[in-house]
């Protein structure tokens, strides 16, 4: 619904672009996400980091969502996960109900797919009846669509991604989450294919030097994206804040890499 699209976009990109603190990588990955800058293992300490950093909004499990979330930066439950312990064709199904993220305080739903996964029909299926709630509750739906299992070898290639953003437009995003390609020209054809959906860059791993995230992000910036959803990039770093600053003069005050290169360690 294009209401659901402007929905987000008033509530997550109410500057014309969008940084979203993902937060939602204890269950992904694990606590040894939070050994680089240990802080990063308290919602308080994330809490306060967007806070701080006037990001648009924070993403967290429902568990975490249900015992830390305090209203001051705008919500997006997850409402599924999986482990990376799991050894199997990848799959994430829901562990909370749209109903329940709203009650949460959610101002946005998030949702994750693997295309190409042997079990990409069953988080299709889950996902269909996940948007038909979301539009009786009239709140966004953020699809994480990210190609994994199955076919996929390279889960960054520009036709991979490209894929993954004509999925989400497809099976009915408000906005949707894809991998960086590494250059904004294929980038931009996966923000074309992915239509009126806005795109937001999924931040990956943290990078060697802070610049080489930057120079990312202005990246997806030029191609087009509204934003990004970043977390390890962020707060695994030990100056998180300070950078979290410099990463709001790019994506908000439209400054250049080169411009900021001196704020950053
Ligand atoms: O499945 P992957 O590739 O490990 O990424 C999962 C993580 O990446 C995100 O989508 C984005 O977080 P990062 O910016 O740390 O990559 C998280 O929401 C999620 O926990």
């Amino acid at each position: 619904m294009a209401g659901l699209i402007e929905k987000f976009l008033k509530v997550f990109a109410r500057r014309g672009r969008s940084i979203i603190l993902a937060y939602d990588h204890g269950i992904e990955h694990g606590p040894t996400d939070f050994l680089d800058n240990p802080d990063s293992a308290d919602p308080e300490y994330i809490l306060k980091l967007a806070r701080e950093a006037g990001f648009d909004g924070v993403v967290f499990q429902r568990g975490i969502a249900e015992k830390y979330y305090d209203g001051s930066v705008p919500l997006i439950v997850k409402l599924n996960g999986k482990t990376s312990l799991y050894n199997g064709e990848p799959i994430s199904v829901a562990n909370c109900t749209v109903e329940e993220a709203v009650s949460l305080g959610a101002s946005a739903v998030g949702y994750t797919i693997y295309p190409g996964s042997g079990y990409e029909w069953k988080m299709f299926e889950e996902l269909a009846k996940i948007k038909r709630e979301a539009i009786k509750f009239d709140i966004p739906l953020i699809v994480w669509s990210y190609p994994r299992g199955g076919k996929v070898t390279n889960e960054t290639a520009p036709e991979i991604v490209a894929y993954a953003a004509r999925v989400a437009l497809e099976l009915g995003a408000d906005a949707m989450k894809i991998k960086y390609t590494g250059d904004p020209k294929t980038f931009a054809w996966a923000v074309k294919v992915a239509g009126k959906v806005p795109v937001l860059m999924s931040g990956g791993p943290k990078t060697k030097t802070e610049e080489e995230f930057l120079r990312q992000v202005e990246g997806v910036l030029e191609a087009g994206a509204v934003g990004i959803a970043v977390g390890r990039n962020v707060w695994q770093r030990k100056d998180a804040l300070k950078f979290a600053r410099v990463l709001s003069e790019i994506v908000y005050g439209g400054k250049k890499v080169a411009e900021v290169l001196g704020e950053v360690g």
